[in-house]
């Protein structure tokens, strides 16, 4: 049901709440789902974990430690219906040069692993860094389904550009 949709979206937002403002990035949060078992798997916000780490980065790699394992292998043990709720659409490049959580995304389907086959997302990515984030279309051609959850996308922003001047 769209509810349950909301309720990951509205979870993800109050994650990026928890995420420290700053002028060069947006304040974003994440919620990993097993959609079969209606079950959180790990919630992620930017920054929650040491070095420069994204709010899909961190739930990723939240639930590798889970399973003693480093977040490129969490492929391995994610169930089958998993989906990612970002309230940003994942990012397709990064200011820093960090992988961008797209390839993390699609690395969790390597190696004919399911991994993450649904992707929410609240907003778009605003084109303050790096341009036209054109991660979705690259997700979809790689057969991860982008789903927009609308309804939020000014508290959205209000966060993730919590550390940004005021224009
Ligand atoms: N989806 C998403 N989740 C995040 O947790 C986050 N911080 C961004 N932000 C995207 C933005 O494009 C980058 O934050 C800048 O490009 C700076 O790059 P770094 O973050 O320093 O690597 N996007
Ligand atoms: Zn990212």
């Amino acid at each position: 049901a769209s509810g349950d949709h909301e309720d990951y979206m509205r979870l993800a937002l109050q994650e990026a709440r928890k995420s420290p403002p700053k002028p060069t990035n947006f304040c974003v949060g994440a919620v990993l789902v097993d959609e079969a078992n209606h079950t959180i798997l790990a919630t992620g916000y930017t920054l929650e974990l040491p070095g420069n780490t994204h709010a899909e980065q961190c739930a990723l790699q939240k639930f590798a430690t889970l399973h003693d394992l480093p977040e490129e292998h969490v492929g391995e043990v994610l169930p089958p219906s998993t989906a990612i709720y970002t309230t940003m659409e994942p990012c397709n490049m990064r200011a820093s040069g960090n992988l961008p959580c797209v390839d993390r995304i699609l690395r969790t389907r390597s190696n004919g692993q399911t991994g993450i086959s649904k992707v929410y997302l609240g907003v778009k990515e605003p084109e303050k860094f790096v341009g036209e984030n054109k991660g979705r279309a690259k997700l979809e051609e790689a057969g991860v389904e982008c789903i927009h959850v609308p309804g939020m996308e000014e508290g959205i922003l209000k966060v993730a550009t919590a550390g940004h001047e005021k224009d």
